[in-house]
């Protein structure tokens, strides 16, 4: 309310001019529109304090965001992933500019369903860790891959892990391995994969069963399977990949014989020198990593399922490779069935084995450029695979 104030104190305040008249003035001040101003003010100067520090905040948020999205993220990731406790596996975006997205599994759920890891779980031992069979949901069987770090030579499993994890949650395809998720947790990196029941092709032709198991049928489908992942990966990819690392312990069988490339540790982009000049890429430096050496790789393994060899044979003297083995003996194709994988002998059409001898000989020829394309390859197995294993034979 307006107030009444005697002039002698009013006027140095207000600069009002002292005059003769009546000993009292009336002075109003809007005393209640300062309080007004200043609460207006200190209102909206709050307001401003909190948008910025919510604006600040967003920022932040989205940075880390980012960051954790990427894989130098993921190392930081272990801690969050440690100290969560739902059993479901949080959908976590990889990479928002590619379209992968794979769920970050807890470690607590690994453990669980591998039975704290238990020897009984134990599918593979490998140099870099084991491989053990999980059940995380109650129903179905999974893949846990369990690589321990904290040892010499982490920085190259790491560097394979977040390799593998990169390109396999871009890479979908029937004949490529599906990657389920992965955990980090302290030094212990994790990924699971799809169960593949029937292992490797290499455990199939050379472990127990000495291929017993694969009628030429299956390894003529085993063969267009992993031609048809091999041609996804050069000539769907944008840019190529090549493999790198293909070999029959890393080709895998589901329980219908169904071939899938796995392990993409070694797994790189090919730029060819003339499409981008001023983008050196890895293979441009060392100059050796084409789609090639998948070619001549995939060769290799059409000897194994064409002869029952191993690709590097050890004898008590010196290795041989299954190349330098065959390919003189495969210069007369009529020596073909002698030395043929004795599980297979006399099942096949000899104008099929020999077409196939044929292919996997131009595959590992020494000079890269004289191999052929993957396609081609695929093209040429086709016809010989029945219609109802994904080929194009009528069998009458
Ligand atoms: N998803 C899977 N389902 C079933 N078995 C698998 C699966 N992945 C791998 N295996 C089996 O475990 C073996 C080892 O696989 P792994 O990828 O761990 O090899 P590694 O230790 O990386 O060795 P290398 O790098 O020399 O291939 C395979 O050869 C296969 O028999």
């Amino acid at each position: 309310t307006p107030q009444e104030i005697p002039i002698s104190e009013a006027s140095p305040r207000l600069g009002v001019a002292q005059s003769p008249g009546p000993p009292i003035v009336k002075v109003v001040i809007r005393q209640d529109l300062n309080k007004k101003i200043l609460i207006a003010l200190i209102a909206s100067s709050t307001l401003l304090c909190i948008t910025v520090m919510l604006l600040l905040y967003l920022l932040l948020w989205r940075y880390r965001g980012m960051h954790n999205n990427s894989f130098n993220g993921i190392k930081g990731k272990s801690d969050s992933v440690k100290s969560s406790v739902s059993t479901k596996p949080v959908v976590h975006k990889v990479d928002s500019v590619t379209r992968g997205t794979i769920p970050v599994y807890e470690y607590q759920l690994l453990e669980s369903g591998t039975n704290k890891f238990s020897d009984g779980n134990v599918l593979s031992r490998g140099g870099r860790g084991c491989l053990y069979s999980a059940c995380l949901d109650g129903k179905s069987s999974v893949t846990v891959k369990k690589l321990d770090g904290g040892g010499v030579g982490d920085t190259d499993i790491e560097k394979q892990f977040e390799n593998e994890v990169d390109w396999l949650a871009k890479i979908k395809h029937q004949n490529i391995i599906s990657l389920l998720g992965f955990s980090v947790y302290r030094q212990t990196r994790c990924i699971v994969y799809e169960m593949m029941q029937n292992g490797s092709l290499e455990s199939q032709l050379h472990g127990p069963s000495q291929g017993a198991g694969l009628t030429w049928q299956l390894r003529m489908k085993i063969a267009v399977d992993i031609a048809r992942g091999l041609e996804y990966l050069h000539e769907h990819c944008h840019p190529p990949v090549v493999h790198r690392d293909l070999k029959s312990s890393n080709i895998l069988l589901d329980s219908d014989f169904n071939a899938k490339i796995s392990d993409f540790g070694y797994a790189t982009v090919l730029i060819t020198q003339n499409k981008n000049l001023n983008r050196p890429s890895e293979y441009l430096l060392d100059g050796k990593v084409t789609d090639k050496n998948d070619v001549y790789s995939f060769g290799v393994i059409l000897l194994e399922l064409l002869l029952g060899k191993r690709s590097v044979e050890k004898p008590s003297t010196e290795p041989e490779s299954v190349v330098t083995w065959a390919v003189p003996k495969l210069s007369d194709r009529a020596n073909l069935p002698n030395i043929l994988d004795p599980a297979i002998k006399g099942s096949m059409d000899l104008k099929h084995l020999y077409q196939v001898a044929a292919v996997a000989v131009l595959c590992v020829q020494p000079e890269p450029s004289y191999r052929p394309l993957i396609t081609d390859v695929l093209h040429s197995l086709i016809p010989l695979l029945p219609l109802e294993l994904g080929g194009s034979l009528r069998i009458l």
